[in-house]
């Protein structure tokens, strides 16, 4: 089970779902030359045969790296999700092989948030309706249903970093924001937290959700949550297609309860842009639907693959885990001149001294050593000022409850 690093030249990188290309840029310039970069996401037997010899996987929201796909990439060592969303990866199945997991929590933020305050706008007009109409010779001009963003109340519900950046761009248009969150947040600007979802329902103009999909949000909204909304109201979900119950807002958009919508994430989505997209929101007025481009822009997409490759090639040149996902975090200092064991093992009494006791019966001196633990699993990083012998590895993969054992050599005397 216990693995060990190889050279650059031999590390196989796979990229799927058109990751930008700044991404290979940055794996090429950093030495890193063996990748294969595909633009669509795999089924899952392709994704199954593919992943047997891959060490590091590049994926977007699309993929679903389940435990069978776990099992199935024996060399895994790291995980890069080019989004935010992590929920397409069984986090706990990768822990458990010793496989931390990154994203980029950041890099499209604005992306989004910049498309929901449009999108409030648009649909407080009726402009899908209105433009539909308008692309089919008609011509609807009236001002019926008709509003000015100006003081309206824009509710937030989930206000992590794109509710806030919401928050703080409808503020500058005059809307008053609420926000709802489990987390007690202090609101940027005039914005007020309100306790409870049914209050934020109750007194929102506009609904957007920025929530993850976690179980507290699945289904979070459907027709006993848009029942409590104001007549007229809107809902914009840009989130996940878990959260709201598809059927039921478009039952509330045919009655008239809903003035409109504008969706970006369904709770099911075609797999590649030539497969029919099939939703009971189709064909009904003033809902803007859009094939998940919430975080789709070229600015975002060229951050998110610098920001992802460099922490996939920082964890693969000296074993920093800072924001991952699902990973005990450890900064590292670089490693002149010295070799780097990596030892990752569940988290139980008694590995570390029994690491130590294999090092020390092996007469290896340790220069540093830095220990970070969570919940399920134990990271440390052992620093050595001279080599080791195969028998000294071969010890500490032996030792009880290893999960796996990377060596990085240092950048003066790298060998395989
Ligand atoms: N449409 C897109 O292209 C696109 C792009 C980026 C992100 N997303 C989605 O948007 C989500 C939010 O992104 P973010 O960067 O703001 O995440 P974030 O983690 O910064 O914020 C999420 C917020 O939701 C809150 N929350 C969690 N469970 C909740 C619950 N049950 N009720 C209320 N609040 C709850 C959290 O406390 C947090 O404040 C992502 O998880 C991702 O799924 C979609
Ligand atoms: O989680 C995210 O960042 C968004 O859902 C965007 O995902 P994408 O990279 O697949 O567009």
């Amino acid at each position: 089970m216990a693995k060990t690093s190889l050279d650059k030249s031999k590390i196989k990188i796979l990229l799927l779902e058109g990751v930008h290309q700044s991404a290979v840029d940055n794996f090429l310039n950093a030495g890193y030359t063996n990748i294969e970069h595909l633009s669509t996401s795999l089924d899952e037997e392709t994704l199954l045969e593919k992943v047997s010899d891959v060490h590091f996987i590049g994926i977007r929201s699309r993929t679903q790296l389940t435990q069978r796909v776990f099992d199935a990439a024996e060399k895994l060592v790291a995980v890069g999700c080019f989004c935010i969303g992590t929920n397409q990866v069984d986090l706990g199945a990768a822990l458990t092989r010793g496989i931390p997991v990154f994203n980029a929590p950041y890099s499209n933020t604005r992306s989004v948030a910049e498309l929901v305050l449009a999108e409030a706008i648009m649909l407080l007009r009726g402009i899908p309706e209105k433009s539909a109409r308008a692309h089919q010779g008609g011509w609807l001009k009236t001002a019926k249903n008709s509003h000015e963003a100006r003081g309206k109340t824009l509710g937030i519900v989930g206000y992590g970093n794109i509710g806030a950046q919401l928050s703080v761009l409808a503020e500058s248009l005059g809307l008053d924001v609420i926000y709802y969150d489990v987390v007690t947040k202090l609101g940027m600007g005039n914005a007020r937290q309100v306790g409870s979802l049914e209050e934020l329902l109750a007194r929102a103009d506009v609904v957007s959700l920025h929530v993850p999909e976690v179980p507290s949000t699945k289904w979070m909204i459907g027709k006993e949550q848009i029942a409590l909304m104001k007549q007229g109201g809107i809902l914009i979900n840009a989130s996940r297609g878990s959260v709201v119950v598809i059927e039921e807002l478009a039952d509330a958009l045919k009655s008239g309860k809903l003035l409109g919508a504008a969706i970006d994430v369904f709770p099911v989505e075609p797999k590649g842009n030539s497969e029919e997209f099939v939703s009971p929101l189709r064909g009904l007025e003033n809902v803007i639907l859009t094939p998940h481009i919430g975080g789709s822009t070229l600015e975002a997409q060229e951050n998110i693959g610098v920001e992802v490759s460099e922490k996939l090639i920082t964890y693969s040149d000296n074993g920093t885990t800072i924001t991952s996902v699902n990973f005990p975090e450890v900064a590292l200092p670089a490693h002149p001149d010295k070799h780097r064991l990596l030892h990752i093992h569940d988290n139980v009494p008694g590995v570390l001294s029994e690491i130590n006791h294999v090092l020390s019966e092996n007469d290896i001196n340790i220069s540093g050593q830095y220990l970070q633990t969570n919940e399920k699993v134990g990271y440390v990083v052992i620093d050595v000022d001279k080599a080791y012998g195969a028998q000294a590895l071969e010890a500490l993969k032996q030792v009880n409850h290893t999960l796996r054992l990377r060596v990085l050599y240092s950048e003066t005397n790298f060998q395989e």
